[in-house]
């Protein structure tokens, strides 16, 4: 059989709810088989937004996730992850119960994926501001995830990297550091962490591809240093891990001017850009349409995908907001887990 797949509610004060009930809507056969994990309440509110006016999709509490596919389609699923009734927190606005909502909604997911009960989680977008507020110490879903799943192996989170992958039907970027300031990712570009970086893209894109990805690797500074001129990152540690790279037989090239390789790979030379810190990798994605990008989780034990975009505070509450990047994302963790719909 083939088991759900778990789409985390997100911070309830923002768009979640309401992009989670409009891909029910808008894609029910994908969704077939997917429930969400998180709270009855916001998912019918979320619902109710998603219906602007018209008669809102019923949602079930189910107790366990093998009770997903008795639920008649047409219905939103939704396993509460929290006992008792909480008051709906606001819409639009950092809440530290909306964020303690949204990290508990994760971890119950990351834990049902890790012991092999879902294929999959889909993460709806929580708000980093919320989660600290409500006193965890992760950055965002792909430190949480990373915890989790290193305790699930008896590791530390040290022994599990993991990278963030951004990827639309024409470019993927694998970034060498996520969520710290820019001053901390220039010290974050170390040979180490260059070359984990293209062994974490090139095992994952290797399996989804069935062949040796070909990676474009970006420089750190304008016009990737101009052969020293311009900083020497490139020659001292971003080409030294690329030597290694080749060396354990990896297609990597660069280091590459980084205001022209997106474009390259976006030409069809290259299957992934790495890019050495989050806003050069994630902009060029992200100026294609917030709509099409999905953020995958390399290097996890689960399959994890999550749409492009945040909690879009500015929005929530208003009907506004788009389901096409987390319908995209249920698609892509359908098929990194061979999960048919
Ligand atoms: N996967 C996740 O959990 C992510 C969480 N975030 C978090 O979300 C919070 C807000 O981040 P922002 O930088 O404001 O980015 P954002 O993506 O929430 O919003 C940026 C702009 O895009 C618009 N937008 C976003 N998603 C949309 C959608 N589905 N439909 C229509 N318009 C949409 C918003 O209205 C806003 O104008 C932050 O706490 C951030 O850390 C950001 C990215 C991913
Ligand atoms: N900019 C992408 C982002 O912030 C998503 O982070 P995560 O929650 O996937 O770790």
């Amino acid at each position: 059989m083939t088991r759900p797949i778990a789409i985390t509610m997100g911070d309830p004060a923002g768009i979640g709810p309401e992009i989670i009930a409009k891909a029910f809507a808008e894609a029910p056969e994908l969704l077939q088989g997917c429930f969400v994990a998180g709270d009855v309440e916001c998912m019918r509110r979320g619902a109710a937004l998603a219906a602007m006016g018209r008669i809102a999709l019923p949602v079930a509490a189910i107790a366990a996730s093998a009770e997903c596919p008795a639920v008649p389609p047409g219905c939103i699923p939704v396993l509460p992850v929290e006992a008792g009734r909480r008051p709906l927190p606001p819409l639009g606005r950092v809440d530290p119960a909306a964020g303690r909502a949204a990290a508990q909604a994760v971890q119950w997911a990351a834990r049902a994926a890790l012991r092999g009960e879902i294929a999959a989680l889909v993460t709806a977008p929580l708000n980093k501001e919320a989660l600290a507020a409500a006193g965890l110490a992760f950055p965002g879903h792909t430190e949480l995830l990373q915890a989790e799943a290193a305790a699930h192996r008896g590791m530390t989170a040290a022994q599990m990297p993991v990278r963030m992958m951004l990827a639309n039907r024409e470019l993927r970027t694998v970034l060498v550091s996520i969520h710290v300031s820019l001053r901390e990712a220039i010290e974050a570009v170390t040979f180490d962490n260059v070359l984990v970086t293209l062994r974490i893209a090139h095992q994952a894109l290797s399996a989804a591809l069935g062949r040796s990805p070909r990676l474009g690797v970006a420089g750190l500074n304008p016009h990737a240093g101009e052969g020293g001129l311009f900083g020497r990152e490139e020659l001292e540690i971003i080409a030294p891990a690329i030597a290694a790279a080749r060396g354990e037989g990896m297609d990597a090239h660069g280091p590459f001017a980084p205001d022209t390789v997106f474009m390259r790979a976006r030409t069809g030379e290259f299957d992934a850009v790495i890019a050495m810190y989050h806003d050069q990798g994630l902009i060029p994605v992200k100026y294609l349409g917030v709509e099409q990008g999905v953020n995958v989780t390399l290097g996890l034990p689960l399959v994890r995908t999550s749409p492009d975009h945040g909690t879009a505070f500015d929005i929530a509450g208003t009907g506004r907001a788009s389901a096409a990047s987390l319908i995209e994302a249920i698609r892509v963790a359908r098929q990194l887990s061979g999960s048919a719909s």
